[in-house]
This record gives C-alpha cells, sequence and structure tokens, in this order.
C-alpha cells in the first residue's frame, strides 16, 4: 500500500495564496482534482512531484519527509505535465527510448518496458511512426507511456484529457484504471465526466483550498434536495429565475421553457418538480458557471 500525506500546504506567489492549507491523504486509486482556471491544482501537482517548494506544511510518502528522501522519493513519481513537449521527429519508439535514458533504465530494461508500454497504451503498431503525426489522443497516450517508463507508484496527470475527442477520452480513461490497482493516480481535470467515470474520490479545489473531498455519491449526497426543474411558458418569468437561481440549464421545449435551478428551498413557481443531483449541479453550485466546460 501507497501513503501520500499533504499536511498543512501552502504556496505562496507574492501576495498570493495558490495553495492554501491543503491537508489530504491518498492511498492506491485514482484521484480527481477538479477545479477551475487557477484554483491552485497545477500548484498541487508541482510539489508533489518535487518541482516547486511548499511555502509552508509538509509531504510524507509512506511516513517520511519527501524532503528528506528527495532522489529515492523522485525514481517513485510518474508525472504527464499539462504542456507536455514531444519531439516532433522522433518516433514514438525512439522518443521512450530517450525518455528511459534520461530515467536511468538500463537498455535492456528499456527495451522490454517500452515493448510492454507501447501495447498497453495501444502504439505499438505505430511505434516507429513520427509523433508529429500522432493525433492528439495518441500524443497523450506516448505522455503516460513515458510518466510509466519508472514503475511509478504516484502518478500525476495534469488535465491529460483536455482537447480530446469522445472516443480518445474514454480509451484514455479505460487505460487510467486498468493501470490503478496499485498505485496513487492523481489526475486533474476541468471535464467532470471524466472524475464521474474514474476517480475514486473527487477533491474539489477553489481558490488554493479543499472545498469538498469524498466519492462521487458522497458528493452527490450533500446536493440531495438542491436541485429543481421549473416548467413556465413566461418569458418574463424565465428571466426571473434566471436572475435570481442558480441556473443550470435552460432547455425550450414548443410547448414551455424547463428551467434546472440550485435552490435550498423550493422556488415559489407553479410547476416545480425536485430533481435528482448530477455531479454538473455540484460543480455550478460551487464554481462559476462559465468555468464549467463539460462536452
Ligand atoms: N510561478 C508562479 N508565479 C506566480 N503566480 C503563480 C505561479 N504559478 C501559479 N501562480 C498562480 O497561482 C494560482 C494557482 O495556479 P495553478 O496553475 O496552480 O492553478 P490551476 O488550478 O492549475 O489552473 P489551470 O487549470 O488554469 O492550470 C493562479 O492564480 C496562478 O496565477
Amino acid at each position: 500500500m501507497n501513503k501520500l500525506e499533504i499536511k498543512n500546504l501552502t504556496k505562496t506567489y507574492g501576495k498570493k495564496n495558490a495553495n492554501d492549507d491543503i491537508t489530504i491523504t491518498f492511498e492506491n486509486g485514482v484521484y480527481g482534482l477538479l477545479g477551475p482556471n487557477g484554483a491552485g491544482k497545477t500548484t498541487l501537482m508541482k510539489q508533489i512531484t518535487t518541482l516547486t517548494t511548499p511555502t509552508k506544511g509538509e509531504i510524507l510518502y509512506n511516513g517520511s519527509n519527501i524532503k528528506d528522501s528527495d532522489e529515492d522519493y523522485r525514481g517513485i513519481i510518474g508525472y504527464l505535465p499539462q504542456e507536455f513537449g514531444v519531439y516532433k521527429n522522433f518516433s514514438a519508439k525512439k522518443f521512450l527510448q530517450y525518455m528511459a535514458a534520461l530515467k536511468g533504465l538500463s537498455k535492456k530494461e528499456a527495451n522490454e518496458k517500452i515493448e510492454e508500454l507501447l501495447n498497453l497504451v495501444g502504439l505499438y503498431e505505430v511505434r516507429n511512426k513520427a509523433i508529429g503525426k500522432f493525433s492528439g489522443g495518441m500524443k497523450r497516450r506516448v505522455g503516460i507511456a513515458q510518466a510509466l517508463l519508472n514503475d511509478p507508484k504516484i502518478l500525476v496527470l495534469d488535465e491529460p484529457t483536455a482537447g480530446l475527442d469522445p472516443q480518445e477520452r474514454a480509451r484514455f480513461r479505460n487505460l487510467i484504471s486498468q493501470i490503478s490497482k496499485d498505485k496513487i493516480i492523481i489526475l486533474s481535470t476541468h471535464i467532470i465526466s471524466d472524475i464521474e467515470s474514474i476517480a475514486k474520490e473527487t477533491i474539489m479545489i477553489k481558490n488554493g483550498a479543499v472545498l469538498m473531498k469524498g466519492t462521487h455519491r458522497d458528493i452527490l449526497l450533500g446536493m440531495e434536495g438542491k436541485v429543481y426543474s421549473i416548467r413556465t411558458r413566461d418569458e418574463d418569468e424565465v428571466t426571473y429565475i434566471q436572475n435570481n437561481f442558480k441556473t443550470i440549464n435552460i432547455q425550450r421545449g414548443t410547448e414551455d421553457v424547463e428551467i434546472r435551478v440550485i435552490s435550498d428551498k423550493i422556488p415559489p413557481f407553479k410547476i416545480v418538480q425536485a430533481l435528482e443531483p448530477r455531479f454538473e449541479d455540484v460543480y455550478m453550485f460551487y464554481f462559476d458557471l462559465e468555468n464549467t466546460r463539460e462536452v
């Protein structure tokens, strides 16, 4: 079992706390970091991967402070950064050989591992093609393969599905689930469906701090009795509702308009129905409308 403990972690840039007193414990499984732009997800990941050091607080891996076991700890980390640069003219195989050499794998170890990983990420057939000719999804899969070269115990993926089409995203999620058994996987995303389908727990981050952490079910339970559908034919009422309620969705039918809202009390309109909360409602409840990027 792997255990990563983040304790009272704060990272300050100038006057701004990019991370503000974060305390979380991770064990094996997939964790989703969900939050709007600038919430502090990348900063947290950079601290976990030792690319930046905390201003306050500490990170313990299996009980040891990671700053005291730097080299050993780095050896068990796999990281796919948000901006993952690849050498366009390299083939997938050559690129992985190059990365393996940087990570200190012997040639024999590297060749065995690369063959296994190319199969795992479904790129074996195209291993000798230039990466520049790959689709976005294929490039991300090369990214995952390089992050897995050292058999990491902690895999950190910063927005791994951004820009992928739904098919590639599903494929990517399956791959993550497949490798998650004996590892801590921490992935950040804006995409709610990524979290819904693979994360065992979700950590919602806003303004550098943890708003909530829990299973999908726990988080949805917190929204019970807060989501309603209002139906009306009156356009003035539609405008009123939009201005006075947290509005998730407006659907115009031939007969009337259905508006999905979040409200602590039953909204005072003629046709109102309580709805089962969805993860998107949770996101909208805690974050701003314009930050939702569900595709
Ligand atoms: N090196 C830096 N110097 C100064 N400010 C920084 C630095 N890195 C991050 N910040 C600030 O810290 C805050 C958190 O940024 P961070 O990149 O961690 O957010 P994020 O949740 O990953 O956002 P995004 O999804 O846009 O990547 C932002 O306000 C950002 O401008």
